[in-house]
């Protein structure tokens, strides 16, 4: 079996589950009860944040427990909104959003707010200029992901943040669900940004658990309210067997990052080569720093994405039709029309998304299956 849909999920860590395990046997105390079951769960809980903080070189306190990518983006973009309604109604994001931030917005337009969706180039990056030219001093919100989940572009947060330094009012938000791991950390953590997203199942921790970084003294509205958790911006009793869990898989991640980054650019690149050579693949993801290590977006002209993904599903090798959300639907990547490529050929696209775990022999034999199937399409096309 070869794994290539890293970026819809990855496979637990064998360490990082065996976290999970032990912490769920022997810690399975509310860390909000008075006696030492509590006290114990209590103090991992400390002990994981802190983890996680000093991994990522921020403070404990500006790390915040979610259920995912979909809740962190969610809750900074409509905590924003409430926290500063008074401010001002007017958001600035773009139009290669994952669904989590598009959808929010879109709930929070049915509600009077006005969203500027920003255009992108033929490689899906946001110009900053466009950003400067939309802010408005009713902008209470910039929301920008590092890097898109469906071709690999790394948007321009550097010059985005310098932008933003002369409005220190507006909140200035990254998903970098997709970045975390991908060696642009001073990119992500840049001086300006206010609050970041992050998912653990996308670095090999369980699912239903995620964090977002939220800098001291930048506030939003809790979405849930309840028992007072995390300080009371988040209620609910916490997922301690998860966020141990996570704080070991970012541990090992951090650790393990300039192999993982050397190993997935260098595997991409082989693939990407490779595909360049076949008349009718069209490659979406292109070679230079600002596309991450780890995805590749390529069609077949004349044939659809999902007969291209059954097909190696057949030969034993996994990917996607673009982004894992909208395959099923059947919809066409809406990063791919940005971007200005005919529906007739984003029909046919396919996302190879790699982790640490995959290997060059993976790749050589994924050509070998790729010329005997390419083959096969050229007839159906
Ligand atoms: C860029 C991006 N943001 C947000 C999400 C949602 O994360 P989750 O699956 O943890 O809810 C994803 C998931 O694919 C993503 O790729």
């Amino acid at each position: 079996m070869i794994y290539f849909d890293n970026s819809a999920t990855t496979k637990v860590d064998p360490a990082v589950l065996k976290t999970y395990e032990q912490v769920s046997e022997n810690y399975w105390g509310n860390p909000s009860s008075l006696h030492r079951f509590g006290e114990e769960a209590d103090q991992l809980l400390i002990q994981s944040r802190r983890q996680i903080a000093s991994q990522l070189g921020v403070q404990p306190a500006e790390i915040l427990f979610t259920s995912g990518g979909t809740e962190g983006d969610n809750w900074v973009i409509k905590g924003t909104a409430m926290a500063k309604r008074q401010f001002g109604r007017h958001l600035i994001t773009t139009q290669v959003e994952h669904d989590a931030v598009k959808h929010s917005m879109q709930r929070l337009e049915e509600l009077g707010f006005e969203v500027t969706y920003l255009p992108v180039d033929e490689e899906g990056r946001v110009q900053p200029a466009d950003l400067k030219a939309a802010l408005r001093p009713d902008t209470i919100l910039v929301s920008v992901m590092a890097v898109n989940n469906e071709v690999g572009t790394i948007e321009p947060l550097a010059e985005i943040a310098k932008i933003l330094q002369d409005h220190p009012k507006v909140h200035f938000h990254v998903d970098a669900v997709q970045g975390i791991g991908k060696g642009i950390h001073d990119l992500i953590f840049n001086d300006r940004v206010d609050f970041v997203t992050f998912s653990g199942h996308k670095f090999h921790a369980p699912r239903g658990i995620g964090f977002i970084y939220a800098r001291t003294g930048k506030k939003l509205t809790p979405l849930l309210d309840g028992g007072g958790q995390e300080r009371g911006q988040r209620s609910g009793t916490e997922n301690l067997p998860a966020i141990a869990a996570m704080a070991k898989a970012v541990r090992l991640l951090k650790q393990n990052e300039s192999h993982a980054v050397a190993l997935e650019q260098q595997l991409r690149l082989s693939l990407r080569e490779y595909l360049q050579q076949f008349d009718k693949v069209h490659i979406f993801s292109g070679t230079g720093d600002h596309f991450a290590p780890h995805i590749l977006c390529f069609a077949i002209e004349g044939v659809k994405g999902e007969t291209i993904v059954h097909a190696f599903e057949e030969d034993g090798i996994y990917l996607s039709t673009t982004s894992a959300c909208s395959s099923k639907k059947g919809l066409t990547s809406s990063t791919l029309s940005a971007m200005g490529i005919a529906p007739e050929i984003a029909r046919g696209a396919v996302r190879i998304s790699l982790s640490d775990q995959n290997t060059m022999a993976e790749g050589e034999r994924f050509k070998q299956v790729f010329a005997t199937r390419y083959e096969q399409f050229k007839t159906l096309s």
